[in-house]
């Protein structure tokens, strides 16, 4: 074992299945998550709650480097709870994704949640879900993924979480959706969305979520983390 905690990223794209992947693991492993996407939501979410022009670097910016967040831990899942609001289930709306993606093109705004991400990790290990876990904020991780799937697929999946919702969706506007969003994340100056050099490509199309644990599982096993 490391003198410092072992990491495990698992970059990608909206829909892949980084999420419900990475609490898996999380949880067979026993390991801390760091759910990276929540950060730059609530800081969206915070931004324009407050009025804030999503093109004002300096004050967005402001606002991640002093989130009033807590995330409290409930046999039902975390709670997220912004300035005493309890916001979980608001971020996670398609309209929070894409003001996330807004501010997470801005520099100063990664640059302000940067450290906050790298105090996540702890021992035994931490299982950090995002887009630039493995080429910016943990470059040393022990194992990086880099998990995708077809944007048809993805939409799919995101219009059947919606539907189960309650929610109506338009499967071609999701689709469209997150077109969009791959394409801001991916062109983006800073940061952007791509594999690191390093990282094991796993393509989730036509993978159920247990072949994709396995997969990652079995990076682990080799590399004797476990
Ligand atoms: N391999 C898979 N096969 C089928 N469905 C999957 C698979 N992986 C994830 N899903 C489902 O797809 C949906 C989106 O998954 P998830 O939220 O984990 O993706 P994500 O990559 O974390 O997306 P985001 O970055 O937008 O948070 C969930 O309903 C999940 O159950
Ligand atoms: N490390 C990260 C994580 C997320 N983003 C941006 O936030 C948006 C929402 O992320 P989810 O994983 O919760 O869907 C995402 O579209 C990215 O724009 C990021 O830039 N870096």
């Amino acid at each position: 074992m490391p003198d410092i905690a072992p990491v495990i990223t698992i970059d990608g794209p909206s829909g892949a299945g980084k999420g419900t992947v990475c609490a898996k693991l999380a949880e067979v492993l026993g390991w801390r998550l760091l759910d990276s996407g929540a950060l730059y939501r609530i800081t969206g979410l915070a931004a324009q709650r407050r009025n804030v022009d999503l093109e004002d670097e300096e004050s967005v910016a402001s606002i991640a480097a002093n989130l009033d967040v807590m995330f409290e831990p409930t046999p039902v899942g975390v709670r997220v709870i912004l300035e005493g609001d309890d916001v979980t289930d608001t971020i996670r709306t398609e309209e929070v994704g894409s003001l996330a993606s807004q501010v997470a093109a801005l520099p100063a705004v990664r640059a302000a949640l940067l450290q906050r991400q790298r105090d996540f990790r702890e021992a035994p290990g931490v299982i950090a879900d995002g887009r630039d876990m493995g080429t910016v904020v943990f470059t040393d991780a022990t194992v990086k993924i880099f998990l995708t799937a077809s944007a048809e697929e993805r939409g799919r999946r995101r219009y059947e979480q919606l539907r189960q919702k309650g929610f109506n969706a338009s499967l071609p506007a999701l689709i469209e959706d997150i077109r969009a969003r791959d394409e801001r994340d991916s062109t983006r100056a800073v940061a952007p969305l791509r594999p690191a050099e390093d990282a094991l490509l796993i393509d989730s199309t036509s993978r159920s979520i247990d072949e994709v644990c396995e997969l990652v599982m079995n990076q682990v096993r080799n590399l004797g983390l476990i």
